[in-house]
């Protein structure tokens, strides 16, 4: 057993925890992080990015087959294997040296082995082999584990050989028939990707498809997802799954129904990697999501930060926002915060402030890369609603805009914008269309600066581009 002490330690080398290490290196303090698969996390490798590049040559076809003379010059189909070979380029091959060099050219320690929480301030990691290290943190601990797929308590499921979020990303094959079971985000994109790659699919969503995003931009998915062959079988859930001796599944639906296919993908939202973290050291329950205050410490089971606030959580197994873009965001504030209270400076947890991450709650973006692509940014018009926001929603229709028509022919899309009545701020945007995935930042930046409404007139979109849609939604809400 060797001991080791750092000024902070950080658990799980994710997108998350490596933004966490490097805060804290560039404010001058040395870290050691701690990772039991691939540097990198969930993202480079089984999520974000091969998911995406699953997605992307699909686009591009049917971005070329929206203009008649493009679509000329495109005689044949998607060369899968170069599809999956690209897509195994964009997951490094499933090498994590790259982030590895990364992590030494940032003067960041790796520490290889699974990290459990043994004391206060003390963690102890035991590698492949079974030697263990014990790292000792003078600051702060960062629990930065991410999160793995949950698989429901379906009868027969965890016996049948279900693919989870990893195997669709990184699936050498295209199976002749693939079901997914869940209709969220992973569930839309990957039955998406495999209907484009050939595979016949089946979608079953107890709880429809999107719940959580605007309706009528729910609805362009549903349409076009039946447009591409996609199967849906909505508001019911699976029965029952079993794998035969021939290597098909069946999948039992309330109604007696059985449908056959290749494999089966669950994709039924994601359980925290916190089971054998050592959460029963600070009397917290294994494999619990972290619960933490504005600067992202971990509260106990009374509400209070863990012993004197030696422990944080950021990313995915906080479950505040399961998105790397905003996990990286709380990464940069918790560690300025670690640096700053090390070094015994304030922090500044106002809204908006330096340490704090405001934009959690208020300004989230996020696209969903179906087919159109689905891009939001804070409230919807329900979620408003809930919160108690006095609200008014305006709608546009995309296809309408110069130059979304000129992007492509017949090309369909909405758009709506959620204004705050009292403030005169808008407060959240969501467009559904081809390709509206590069609108979304300058709704965020809209949502989070809160610029006013008399402003946003003044933010001129270049015609004939698509942004025009921001003018449009101006002029159907009115100018006094
Ligand atoms: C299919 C799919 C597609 C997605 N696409 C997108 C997208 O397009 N855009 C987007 O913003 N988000 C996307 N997400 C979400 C994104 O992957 C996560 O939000 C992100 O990976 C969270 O980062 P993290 O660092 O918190 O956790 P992770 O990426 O999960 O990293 C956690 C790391 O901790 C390690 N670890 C866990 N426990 C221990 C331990 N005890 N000791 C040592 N190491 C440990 C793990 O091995 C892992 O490397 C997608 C998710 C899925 C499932
Ligand atoms: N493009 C992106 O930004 C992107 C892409 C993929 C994933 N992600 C993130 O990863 C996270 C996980 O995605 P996900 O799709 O696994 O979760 P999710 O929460 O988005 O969706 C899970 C779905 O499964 C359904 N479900 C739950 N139990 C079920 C059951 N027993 N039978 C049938 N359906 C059931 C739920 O109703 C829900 O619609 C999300 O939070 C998402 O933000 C982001």
């Amino acid at each position: 057993m060797t001991e080791q002490t750092f000024d902070a330690v950080v658990i799980g080398a994710g997108p998350v925890g490596e933004n966490v290490a490097d805060r804290i290196v560039q404010g001058g303090f040395t870290v050691a992080i701690v990772e039991r698969e691939l540097v990198g996390g969930e993202c480079s490798y089984w999520a974000c990015m091969p998911t995406k590049a699953l997605l992307r040559d699909a686009a591009a076809l049917r971005a070329a087959r929206g203009l008649p003379g493009a679509r000329a010059a495109v005689t044949g189909e998607l060369d899968t294997a170069a599809v999956l070979a690209r897509r195994d380029a964009f997951a490094a091959h499933w090498h994590d040296d790259g982030q590895v060099g990364w992590l030494d050219s940032a003067g960041i320690t790796l520490v290889r082995g699974t990290g459990r929480l043994s004391a206060a301030r003390t963690v102890e990691v035991t590698d492949a082999a079974g030697a263990t290290t014990v790292l000792h943190a003078r600051h702060a601990v960062v629990v930065a584990t991410g999160t793995s797929a949950r698989l429901p308590e379906i009868p027969g499921l965890a016996d049948a050989a279900p693919w989870t979020s990893r195997e669709a990303a990184s699936a050498q094959a295209v199976p002749g028939r693939l079901a997914v079971i869940g209709g969220g985000v992973v569930g839309t994109e990957m039955a998406t990707a495999y209907a484009a790659l050939g595979s016949q699919v089946t979608l079953i969503a107890r709880d429809g498809l999107l719940p959580a995003v605007e309706p009528f931009a729910r609805d362009h998915v549903a349409e076009s997802l039946k447009e591409h062959g996609v199967a849906l079988h909505l508001s019911v859930g699976p029965q029952r799954v079993d794998r035969n001796g021939d290597g098909t599944v069946r999948i039992t639906l309330p109604d007696g129904a059985v449908l056959e296919t290749d494999e089966v993908l669950v994709a039924t939202g994601r359980t925290p990697n916190t089971a054998t973290v050592g959460l029963d050291h600070v009397d917290l329950t294994p494999g619990d999501w972290l619960r933490v205050d504005d600067s992202l410490r971990v509260l106990g089971a009374d509400g209070e930060p863990v012993g004197d606030g030696w422990l944080y959580a950021a990313g995915d197994v906080n479950r505040r926002a399961l998105l790397t873009h905003q996990g990286k965001y709380q990464a940069r504030a918790v560690g300025d915060t670690i640096v700053a209270r090390a070094q015994g400076r304030d922090v500044d947890l106002a809204p908006w402030g330096r340490h704090a991450a405001t934009a959690d709650e208020r300004a989230v973006p996020q696209v969903i890369f179906t087919d159109p692509e689905i891009a939001s940014v804070g409230h919807t018009a329900a979620s408003a609603k809930a919160a108690g926001l006095r609200i008014r929603v305006v709608e546009y229709d995309l296809g309408a805009v110069a130059g979304a028509s000129l992007h492509a022919d017949g090309y369909t899309g909405r758009a709506a914008m959620v204004v705050d009545e009292d403030r005169k701020v808008v407060v959240g945007f969501t467009a559904v269309g081809p390709d509206v995935a590069e609108l979304l930042h300058a709704a965020t930046i809209a949502v989070a600066g809160e610029v006013p409404l008399d402003r946003l007139w003044h933010a001129v979109p270049a015609y004939p581009t698509v942004s025009e849609v921001w003018l449009r939604l101006l002029e159907t809400y009115g100018r006094d």
